[in-house]
């Protein structure tokens, strides 16, 4: 496997033959943590209804969309800038239990009419994080449910992150990242569709590698945080980041993300030997405890995108609710 190309791997055999795209995943899982996949299961036409709710959301002013800012139940909107890193993105978070975005406080009402199709968006990445878990925990040696157990969807907070790198009218005074290099850290699986080039991934060899922006037939997935401390890092949580050299401040750019989370109240440990927790503290000082919990870990992460005081500044958020329909 060339070192300067992020893997691609067709999953068509998935349901009929987990175990052969398990043999082909794993080299991916242990080099890059990132890798495409071919005939996904995601519909095209729910990618493309995400883009299209991303540009109409991007395009209400700024002063709109701060209206509703991002609060613990992972729902809301940071705009460029906002975050620990400064940032020249912005962010609208959709995340919650499946059904329970409607009348968040974090939730621009304009957002409430999509939300069917948001939804059934989450659902369907959900459905296809499932099996690529599957496949990682055949590849780990355990049952083949093991992760998938930890993940059922509809106890799941899984999030959306739609993405906008704005594009200026000239340069921003403070020349900032478009995205400051990090991993992703609560989540197991995260799937991305761009709009354009600009991201890059550090390569097992230590480059930074333009990752291709191939269109709806292949979604970029890669591993998080929580899934490398769970397999003890044998499945790699990559650094990757968007530069003003690969995405200029005169260029703009949208991206939808899909973090596949494990249910609020797991348990994260160590599964499959053992790691040095200390060493596990991952970029900008997110830090693992055995057996905290998810929740827990989500607090801390953000605290530090959002500040020490993110949660004490929370007025107050909606219960978090079971879907009803
Ligand atoms: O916009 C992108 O391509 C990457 C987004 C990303 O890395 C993230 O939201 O964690
Ligand atoms: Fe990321």
């Amino acid at each position: 496997m060339a070192d300067k190309t992020i893997p691609i791997i067709d999953v068509s055999n998935i349901d009929n033959d987990v175990r052969s795209v398990a043999a082909k995943i794993t080299e991916a899982c242990a080099t890059w943590g990132f890798f495409f996949i071919k005939n996904h299961q995601i519909p095209h036409d729910l990618i493309q209804k995400m883009f299209d709710i991303n540009e109409e959301f991007s395009a209400l002013p700024l002063s709109e969309r701060n209206k509703h800012p991002v609060n613990k139940d992972q729902v809301g909107f940071k705009g460029p800038g906002d975050d620990a890193h400064k940032d020249e993105k912005s962010a609208m978070w959709l995340g919650g239990l499946p059904g329970s975005l409607s009348g968040n406080p974090g939730l621009h009402p304009s957002l409430e009419k999509h939300l069917p199709a948001i939804d059934a968006y989450k659902k369907a990445c959900a459905e296809m994080s499932l099996k690529l878990l599957r496949c990682f925990a055949i590849f780990l040696g355990l049952s083949e449910d093991f992760f998938a157990s930890h993940h059922r969807y509809e106890s799941s907070r899984n999030l959306i992150i739609m993405l906008h790198y704005p594009k200026f009218d000239a340069p921003p005074p403070k020349h900032s990242a478009r995205i400051s290099p990090h991993s992703d850290g609560s989540n197991s699986v995260t799937i991305l569709f761009q709009s354009a080039v600009g991201l890059e991934v550090l390569s097992p060899t230590g480059e930074w590698v333009q990752a291709p922006a191939p269109g709806f037939d292949h979604a970029l997935i890669n591993i998080g945080d929580v899934l490398q401390f769970w397999s003890c890092n044998k499945l790699k949580s990559t650094l990757h980041r968007i530069t003003q050299d690969q995405l200029p401040w005169d260029k703009e750019r949208y991206s939808v993300a899909f973090f596949c989370q494990p249910e609020p109240d797991t348990k994260l440990n160590p599964i499959v030997g053992d790691v040095d927790v200390e060493q596990m503290a991952v970029e900008d000082g997110k830090m693992f405890r055995r057996g905290m919990t998810l929740t827990e870990y989500i607090e801390e992460e953000m605290k530090v995108i959002y500040g020490q005081d993110f949660y004490d500044k929370q007025v107050q958020s909606v219960p978090v609710m079971a879907a009803t329909s």
